[in-house]
């Protein structure tokens, strides 16, 4: 469970994340809508604590992710809005081994984790592969890939289908359906709820750094002008 407690993130003097409480259930998928500068970023890079708190805590299954940064990093898998800022290697498979082997785990451990998760997102056989051959779906996949093979109970994805194509988009969208089926909890930042509204069961709305809008789908669904953000049913 992702819990957030009064958090208060501030850029100099503005607060781009203004008291927010929330907490997200394994298993739960989440969308986080906003219009732009709304705060939806900064508000999901503490539950890897890749910021710090202003004010408040963060917590990743009842630990203080301040504390405890790699407890967060391990359960909760980050994919950032422009996979080729995220791979560390060359290749797809030793890309998507680098977190397993950041942990210490053996040899055996970390192929099992990487086939798995590269079969989990279709890429399975495709190991050998340069990254920077693959097309703009391909490497969004590969850095779900990436944050898969942690095992994460969470999976937060930034805008994750910000620049494909129809096709590529629908690969990923596939392949998250997939893992939401299996129980993996997802959080989606996006400020268009087109793609994913078939995908969350929660829609969390942000503006100006705070929470506006909490509520299942499809109810949500009816208050999203309140945050700034299109319905996807019109
Ligand atoms: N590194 C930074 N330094 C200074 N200000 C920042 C920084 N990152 C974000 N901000 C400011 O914080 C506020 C919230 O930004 P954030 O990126 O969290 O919003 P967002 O809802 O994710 O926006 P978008 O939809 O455009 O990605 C904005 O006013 C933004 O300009």
């Amino acid at each position: 469970m992702i819990e957030t407690e009064g958090l208060v993130h501030r850029y100099g003097d503005v607060a781009a994340v203004d008291g927010v409480s929330l907490s997200i259930d394994d298993g739960e998928a989440v969308a986080v809508v906003g219009a732009n500068g709304s705060g939806k970023t900064t508000l999901v890079r503490h539950f890897d604590a890749l910021l710090e708190p202003d004010e408040g805590r963060v917590r990743v299954d009842g630990r203080d992710v301040t504390d405890e940064p790699v407890y967060a990093r391990t359960r909760v898998g980050m994919v950032f809005q422009n996979p080729r800022d995220q791979f560390v290697a060359g290749t797809v498979g030793a890309d998507v081994a680098f977190g397993p082997e950041n942990l210490g785990l053996d040899r055996t451990e970390i192929d099992r984790r990487v086939e798995e998760a590269l079969d989990a997102v279709d890429m399975a056989g495709r190991g050998d592969e340069r990254i920077d051959r693959l097309s703009g779906g391909e490497q969004a996949r590969v850095a779900i890939a990436g944050a898969l093979a942690m095992e994460p109970d969470h999976l937060v994805l930034d805008e994750p289908l910000v620049g494909l194509d129809r096709s590529a988009r629908e690969s990923v969208l596939d392949r998250l359906d997939a893992l939401v089926a299996e129980g993996t909890g997802l959080v989606v930042v996006t400020h268009d709820l087109r793609d994913v509204v078939g995908l969350v069961d929660r829609v969390v709305g942000m503006a100006d750094g705070r929470v506006a809008l909490d509520e299942p789908t499809p109810a949500a669904l009816d208050r999203l002008d309140e945050v700034g953000v299109r319905d996807p049913r019109c």
